[in-house]
């Protein structure tokens, strides 16, 4: 595989992500209290025991979280404030155990799918994107011929090209073999510091957390 990337040829202004004085509770008792910040280019892996709060913590990032819970604190990308935000509007990208890609879309329709509307050279982003994480001529490929490894790979070069501001990790290596768990983590650990991008990483997994190379936080 080619990890000579540096898909960022226009550095984007980075950004840390501050969790700040975050405290969510269930049915009046707190699950989870937490006070970060993550630098541009850092990994804050956070670990855990079941149940101690890891999927609770990245609905709060995201802005999925149920209404089950109740949220104390504030989450801000440099000065702005991110946790009154919807979703949508939180330029905070996500990358799960699944690559998810869409089925009904070629690659490059997946990786189109991600880059922002109204920009120019798409055909040139997505064809470089692929070079980058040796898929080149992939364009036109169902994504259902593609193995898991070059599946996760599309998937983050989908995530890149969208532009986020910040990056939550849920499990991203947990279903590749050894392998190529080992040559996925160096790809998406060297593209976000790469890119500047503060992210947050969930895993059971040591080695994913060493080679995440940032601080680590064990809940519960
Ligand atoms: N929608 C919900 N409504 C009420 N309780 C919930 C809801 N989602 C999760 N919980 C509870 O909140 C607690 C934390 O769950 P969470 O899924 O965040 O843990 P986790 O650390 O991600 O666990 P795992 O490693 O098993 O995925 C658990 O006690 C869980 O039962």
């Amino acid at each position: 595989m080619i990890v000579n990337a540096n898909l960022h040829t226009e550095r984007l202004h980075t950004q840390q992500l501050h969790i700040k004085q975050l405290n969510i509770s269930l049915h009046g008792e707190t699950l989870l209290a937490l006070d970060s910040v993550i630098q541009p280019g850092e990994v804050l892996t956070v670990m855990g025991p079941s149940g101690s709060g890891k999927s609770t913590l990245l609905a709060y990032l995201a802005g999925f979280l149920s209404p089950a819970f109740q949220a104390q604190g504030q989450l801000y990308l440099d000065e702005q404030r991110l946790d009154t935000l919807p979703a949508e509007k939180r330029g905070i990208g996500l990358l799960f155990q699944d690559p998810m890609l869409f089925p009904h879309l070629s690659v490059g329709g997946n990786l189109r799918f991600g880059l922002p509307r109204h920009i120019k050279g798409k055909r040139q982003q997505v064809t470089q994107a692929l070079e980058q994480v040796g898929l080149a001529g992939y364009e036109a490929r169902d994504p259902a011929t593609l193995s898991g490894g070059q599946q996760a790979r599309v998937a983050l070069m989908r995530l890149l090209l969208s532009k986020p501001r910040a990056v939550l990790l849920d499990e991203p290596f947990s279903k590749l073999d050894t392998a190529l768990r080992q040559e996925m983590r160096t790809l998406v650990f060297s593209q976000l510091s790469e890119a500047g991008l503060p992210a947050l990483l969930v895993t059971h997994d040591h080695a994913d957390a060493n080679a995440a190379g940032g601080p680590v936080i064990e809940l519960g």
